[in-house]
C-alpha cells in the first residue's frame, strides 16, 4: 500500500504579542509578562538580585522583553500548524530573514532535515541557546503541529504512542497547600534569598520551607527553584537547611554553564535529594554535558531547548544514563512528549494564576483549547486532536513586522 502523499510548504509567516514594546501583562508563552502583584514576580531570587534596584521584580531587570513568538506554517493544501515560545519581535526577524529558506517549499514530514539545517545554519551567532533557540524551538514545534495536522493525529501520536494514560503533575507556584488541594502530587516554591543575603538568607528559605511541610503534610512533595541566583556554598547550605523537611529537590541553584559546580552541588548534597536543572540549557550538546554531571533530572524546555526535534534526543541521553527527563512547563508542547517517555513519570504545570489558587492555561490568552490539570491530571484522551491540538485566540492582537 502506497503511503499517501503529503502536501508540501507553501509559506511560513511569523508574529509576535507582548514584550518591551508592549504594555505589561500580555502573557501568552512569555509568561512571566504578568500584571502587578503575581506571584510570580515577588521577589524572586534571581541573578540581578544583589542589585537592590532589580531586587523586588523580575520584570524591572527585563524578564519579559522577548515577549511571545507566533510561527506559522501554511501547506499548499491549506493545512496550517503553528506554534508559540518566547522570541518576540527578534525571532520574527530570525525565522522571515533567514531560517525561511530552509522551510518553504519542503515537504510537511522533512521535520529532521530541516532541523539540521536550521541548527547549522545558524550555529555564527546562536551560541549555545537562548533567543535563536528559542526561534529554532518555535518553528520546530509549529512543523509538528502541522505534520500531525496533515496526518491527522496528535503528535504524541507520531511519536509511538503514549507509555501511560495519564500525566501526573506537580504545581510550581507559591501556594504548594492549595496545589495539594487541587490534587497535584507536589509544589515547588521560588527562592526570595541569594548569597548575598548571607546566613539570614539560608534560615529564612529553610522557614519558609518548614511552613510549607508544616502546611502540607509529611509526604507531599516539595520543591526550591532557585532560578539561576545561587553559588556551591550557598546552595550546599540551603540543601542542608532544609534536609529535615524532606526537601525532594533544588533546581536550577547555578548558572547553566556551570557544570562543575552543578557537579560540586550534587556530590554535597544531603543523602536522597535530587539536583536538577536544564531549562536555560539550550543545546544537545550542552545536555549531554550536563548529564555528565550527574543531575538527578534535567529540565529542558521544548520552546527553548531546540525544539521537540531536540527533546527526543535529551530524553535518550537521560534514559541511558538513568536519568529522568522532566521538561519545564511548556504546556502542550511538552505534554504531547512526556506521555511517550518512560523515564517522565510526572510532569511541571506551572500556575499562572497570580495567587496560584486555581489552575488557568500556562500560555493563556494565546492557545484556545490549551488543557489544564484537572485534579492534578491530564488523561491522553485529551491529547487526542490533531497536532498538538490547540488553535490561535484570534482575539490575541498579533504584528508581523517583517515579510520575505
Ligand atoms: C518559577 C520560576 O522562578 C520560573 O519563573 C519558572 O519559569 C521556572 O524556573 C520553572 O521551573 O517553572
Ligand atoms: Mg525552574
Amino acid at each position: 500500500m502506497e503511503s499517501r502523499a503529503l502536501p508540501k510548504i507553501k509559506e511560513i509567516r511569523a508574529y509576535f504579542m507582548g514584550g518591551a514594546t508592549a504594555e505589561k501583562g500580555s502573557g501568552g508563552a512569555d509568561y512571566h509578562d504578568q500584571q502587578e502583584k503575581h506571584w510570580i514576580d515577588d521577589k524572586v531570587c534571581t541573578p540581578m538580585s544583589k542589585y537592590k534596584e532589580y531586587e523586588q521584580s523580575r520584570q524591572s531587570f527585563g524578564i519579559n522583553v522577548l515577549g511571545t513568538l507566533v510561527v506559522e506554517i501554511e501547506a499548499d493544501n491549506g493545512v496550517t500548524g503553528f506554534a508559540v515560545s518566547t522570541a518576540g519581535e527578534m525571532g520574527c526577524f530570525i525565522v522571515e530573514k533567514h531560517l525561511n529558506r530552509f522551510i518553504e517549499g519542503r515537504c510537511v514530514s522533512e521535520i529532521k532535515l530541516i532541523h539540521d539545517q536550521m541548527m547549522r545554519s545558524t550555529m555564527f551567532y546562536a551560541g549555545s541557546g537562548g533567543l535563536v533557540m528559542n526561534t529554532i524551538s518555535c518553528v520546530d514545534l509549529a512543523l509538528w503541529d502541522l505534520f500531525g495536522k496533515c496526518a491527522q493525529l496528535p503528535v504524541y501520536k507520531l511519536l509511538g504512542g503514549a507509555v501511560r494514560d495519564e500525566i501526573q503533575f506537580y504545581a510550581t507556584g507559591s501556594r504548594p497547600d492549595l496545589a495539594k488541594e487541587m490534587g497535584f502530587i507536589g509544589g515547588k516554591m521560588v527562592t526570595h534569598f541569594g548569597p548575598h543575603d548571607g546566613d539570614h538568607g539560608v534560615r529564612e528559605t529553610a522557614a519558609m520551607v518548614a511552613d510549607m511541610r508544616e502546611k502540607c503534610g509529611p509526604d507531599f512533595w516539595l520543591m526550591l527553584d532557585c532560578w539561576m541566583s545561587m553559588d556551591v556554598n550557598f546552595a550546599t547550605k540551603v540543601a542542608h537547611a532544609c534536609a529535615p523537611y524532606n526537601l525532594k529537590w533544588i533546581e536550577e541553584c547555578l548558572p547553566p554553564q556551570q557544570y562543575d559546580g552543578y557537579r560540586e552541588i550534587k556530590r554535597n548534597a544531603p543523602a536522597g535529594m535530587m539536583v536538577t536543572t536544564g531549562e536555560h540549557h539550550g543545546t544537545l550538546e550542552s545536555f549531554q554535558t550536563l548529564s555528565e554531571t550527574g543531575v538527578d533530572i534535567m529540565q529542558p524546555d521544548v520552546g527553548w531547548c531546540g525544539g521537540l526535534t531536540t527533546l527526543l534526543e535529551i530524553a535518550a541521553i537521560a534514559k541511558a544514563k538513568g536519568q529522568l527527563v522532566v521538561p519545564h512547563g511548556s504546556s502542550v508542547y511538552s505534554h504531547h512528549a512526556v506521555i511517550t517517555f518512560t523515564n517522565t513519570p510526572f510532569s511541571e504545570f506551572l500556575m499562572t494564576a497570580p495567587e496560584a489558587d486555581h489552575t488557568r492555561a500556562q500560555f493563556a490568552p494565546i492557545l484556545l483549547n490549551e488543557p489544564v490539570p484537572v485534579n492534578g491530571r491530564i488523561h491522553k484522551s485529551v491529547l487526542d486532536k490533531p497536532g498538538f491540538g490547540v488553535e490561535l485566540n484570534p482575539e490575541c492582537k498579533l504584528t508581523r513586522p517583517y515579510q520575505h
